[in-house]
């Protein structure tokens, strides 16, 4: 139960659905007819021919012959493999799915998955197919990771299968299960979290790893207790950041921080000089970290996607080399801003869907060059070793403009702006910068890294010399055999690129003066080009990231600004300010994009636009609540114990806190990154916090009680441990009964000790614990990890569940059911005051939605 498992509203599900990107469901026209096609040729081949009125088979595009030449150039696959990692991409991929681990039924669905439905294939199976149709993914902890590889025409000819598919789309959508490619479950098993960890996912929309990464999190916690470390969940994009919202919202987790930078750009939330007093900001206590360093971060960067071909295949259409080219520079920055957030001793995982080497190992070997030695590749040839991969390449080539350029020197004159000496294995300038401020660095660098000691970690050998002959195709004498590359063909997946790196020190320092502030940008490309290598600037005890134009391919990136003068950058931020802009409540936690900035608000007019009186514009404030009189109703109607933990860790979106509607809960490790973040100057742009925990009842009925906020289910699984009033216990009858009628007046429950205290209770929200095994004994009954509570309303004269319709069919599947008639079929058992009843749930129903 640490994690909890959300029952949220319809209406968000619905959003998330439609948002979300779904890889089992593809257009007809692509992949689903490329499919049904396929199995029509392989089950007549003669068929569509013949016949006038279907038109021949043709294949969707799958073919591209600059990929071809590309690849083939790159040596990605052995020449003798090219043809099964061509045929493997040109099929659709299976599909995947992880059961979540936080889930109060992870159990049961697992055994579910491994006693029936793979059984019962296996016994209908004939040709051993279905088999393979579902199986767990080999190298994935405790079989909770599974493969399913069948086709929507099998699964309508299969009723096991027809069974099964019902079973995935009901649990992913209550949360029990996350759909997800296999290739993408990697990166967060290398990057080895514990429940005490800071992680940073700092291009986590849609949000799948981040997913894994709060389970992992969660792991271990005990029930209404919660783990040490936190995650904070970065994307740029606000639209794919509301994806990642209600992505983790099945989660229900305290420990969560959801922001929208730039991940080049991420703040380090130092003490913010203008407010060093702590209860200037409303803390209580000052927290104890000064700077928001993590434990492990995950760098699952933008790329050019063409792992994914096998789900999406309108990639081949569109893919040209120069899509990689294009990102290699704004991978660096974001792979060197996450190593500069990361402690010393801290794990950093980079990962890519690409198979391009320059989006891939050539920006592992500049980071590594340009950490010294203080960064090293992790071999982790001994973790799940059942996980089949590649070594990383070690040598290849740049494709730009129809050219192939083996080394830096290669590079037309006026090509040096878009084709940068970091994509090339040595990441060399040669001679052709010796004029310039960069190449001082470059060279110092160099040096450097020949000079570098064993006791780095990483054998740092002198790159400029590891090549005599320039016209041959550079090798890279840095240990990119530890990377990893999946390729599809291995095990049945889409590719993917993965690179772990652990911090072993402080990052050196370049003192650096900025080319843009000399006015010399502008003059030279040739001079932008190469000062792409040169951008870790010191500060006193941080580093971060200044300019960076890295190439003329990569102009479509968002233009980069040094955040070293941070009261600078406020005092322009003020002017800037549009005061008319108001800041609404937004509590369902989704974040409105700012005015014609679809990809992050930060940038305006080329300066990174901070913010507006500690606000950031378009974006709800984060405020601690702290309404005593409120607070302590909560407390006293629901009889929360003094245990747990209140001050200071409830939150709400509205400065206006007498009108609040929502208060949510976060756990210690946020309470401190908010703290901080209040004593930076609120330098983190945050999108939602926290887990929502009470909200404000409306209705009349609501208003009449004596505490007008509800538990939000949410909330409840960390709370019920803690709670001692407002707490029914149902047998398994009276529980089932509600679940199924929503609403049952007392005089109707089967129970007579279970009416009596129904009719006792407050009017107001209570919640409902379901008795497991006949127990009756309230006094005794202990909370766990395994018991089912849902919130429900005491009305005048009956009790009204509030969760949602598909949370109730949920609860009643899993519920242990065994009794002697099975009442929930009989339509003749139906409690007489149902009827009545179902008006008012109705009437709930919408109440909830509305809220939410
Ligand atoms: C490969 S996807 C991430 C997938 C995600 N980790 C997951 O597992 O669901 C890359 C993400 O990077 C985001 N992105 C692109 N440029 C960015 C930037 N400069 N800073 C932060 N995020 C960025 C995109 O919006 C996209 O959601």
């Amino acid at each position: 139960m640490g994690g909890g498992r959300n029952r949220s509203s319809r209406t968000q599900r619905r959003h998330f659905k439609q948002g979300r990107e779904n890889v089992w469901k593809r257009n007809k026209s692509d992949s689903e007819q490329q499919e049904d096609n396929q199995d029509n040729k392989n089950n007549n081949p003669d068929e569509n021919s013949n016949n006038p009125t279907n038109p021949p088979w043709e294949p969707l595009t799958t073919q591209n012959p600059s990929f071809d030449e590309y690849y083939k150039e790159q040596g990605v696959v052995a020449a003798e493999e090219w043809d099964a990692f061509m045929e493997c991409l040109r099929t659709a991929l299976p599909a995947a799915f992880r059961i979540n681990s936080s889930s109060p039924f992870y159990n049961d669905i697992r055994s579910q998955l491994e006693n029936d439905f793979m059984k019962s294939l296996l016994a209908e199976g004939t040709d051993g197919s279905e088999m393979e149709a579902i199986r767990p993914l080999p190298w994935y902890p405790d079989n909770l990771a599974w493969h399913s590889n069948f086709s929507r025409k099998q699964l309508r000819k299969n009723q096991t299968l027809e069974r099964f598919h019902s079973f995935l789309k009901l649990e992913n959508e209550i949360g029990n299960i996350t759909r997800q490619e296999a290739v993408s479950m990697v990166p967060p098993l290398f990057l080895d979290v514990c429940p005490h960890h800071f992680v940073l996912d700092m291009c986590a929309a849609p949000g799948s790893k981040t997913f894994q990464l709060l389970e992992m999190i969660h792991q271990l916690t005990s029930p209404g207790s919660l783990p040490n470390g936190l995650v904070v969940a970065n994307d740029v994009d606000i639209q794919r950041c509301n994806l990642l919202i209600h992505q983790t919202k099945r989660m229900s987790t305290a420990n969560l921080i959801v922001t929208t930078h730039e991940a080049q750009h991420f703040p380090s939330c130092h003490h913010n000089r203008s407010c060093q007093n702590a209860s200037e900001c409303g803390i209580v206590t000052k927290p104890d970290i000064s700077q928001l360093l993590f434990d492990r971060v995950l760098c699952d960067v933008p790329c050019s996607g063409d792992g994914t071909l096998r789900k999406a295949p309108d990639i081949w259409r569109k893919w040209n080399p120069g899509m990689g080219n294009g990102l290699h520079g704004l991978q660096i920055l974001i792979a060197m801003r996450g190593l500069s957030l990361l402690k010393v001793g801290g794990r950093m995982v980079y990962s890519t869907c690409s198979m391009n080497p320059i989006e891939n190992e050539a920006v592992v070997a500049e980071i590594l060059r340009r950490c010294k030695g203080s960064v090293e590749l992790v071999d982790v040839s001994s973790e799940l070793q059942q996980l089949v991969r590649r070594p990383g390449l070690k040598k290849w080539k740049v494709r730009d403009k129809g050219l192939w350029l083996n080394s830096y020197r290669d590079v037309p004159e006026n090509r040096k702006a878009a084709v940068v000496p970091s994509m090339f294995p040595t990441g060399r300038t040669f001679e052709d910068i010796s004029d310039n401020d960069c190449a001082i660095s470059t060279e110092e660098l160099c040096t450097k890294i020949s000079n570098g000691n064993s006791e780095d970690g990483i054998e740092l050998e002198d790159d400029s010399v590891a090549n005599t002959n320039l016209s041959d195709v550079e090798e890279s004498t840095l240990p990119l055999e530890h990377c990893m590359r999946i390729a599809p063909h291995d095990q049945n997946t889409g590719a993917f690129f993965i690179a772990v790196l652990h911090k072993i020190s402080a990052l050196p320092a370049v003192q650096k003066k900025s080319l843009r502030s000399t006015g010399k940008l502008s003059s030279s490309k040739n001079v932008q080009a190469q000062n792409a290598t040169c951008e870790v600037k010191e500060d006193t005890d941080f580093i971060e990231i200044t300019d960076g134009p890295v190439s003329e391919a990569d102009a479509q990136v968002p233009e980069t600004v040094s955040v070293s003068s941070h009261t600078d950058e406020m005092a322009e931020a003020v002017l800037d300010a549009d005061p008319s802009i108001p800041s609404k409540e937004n509590e369902a936690g989704d974040i409105q994009p700012s005015k014609g900035n679809k990809s992050g608000p930060e940038v305006v007019g080329g300066k990174r636009k901070l913010q507006v009186q500690g606000k950031w514009i378009g974006v709800d404030p984060v405020i601690f609540y702290r309404d005593d009189s409120i607070v302590s109703k909560i407390k006293e109607f629901y009889g929360i114990k003094e245990s747990f933990p209140f001050n200071g860790h409830l939150v709400t979106r509205n400065s206006d806190t007498s009108h609040v509607k929502r208060i949510y809960y976060v756990s210690n490790s946020v309470k401190e990154v908010l703290e901080l973040n209040l004593l930076a100057g609120q330098q983190l742009k945050i999108a939602s916090v926290g887990v929502k925990m009470f909200e404000r009842q409306t209705s009349k009925e609501g208003t009449a009680s004596a505490c007008s906020f509800r538990i939000s289910s949410e909330g409840l699984p960390l709370l019920l441990p803690h709670v001692t009033k407002q707490i029914l216990y149902a047998s398994t009858v009276d529980f089932k009964h509600l679940l199924q009628y929503k609403s049952i007046k007392f005089a109707d429950f089967t129970d007579a000790e279970f009416r009596s205290q129904a009719s006792n209770l407050s009017l107001g929200c209570c919640i409902l614990v379901l008795i497991k095994d006949n127990q009756k004994a309230p006094d005794t009954y202990q909370v766990d990890a395994s018991s089912t509570a849902i919130g429900c309303w005491r009305g005048r004269n009956s009790i009204s569940v509030m969760v949602t319709a598909i949370d109730c069919q949920e609860l009643l599947e899993r519920m242990p059911m065994h009794l002697e008639t099975d009442l929930a079929s009989s339509e003749e058992n139906k409690p007489s005051s149902v009827q009545a009843a179902e008006a008012v749930v109705e009437m709930k129903d919408a109440e909830i939605k509305e809220e939410n």
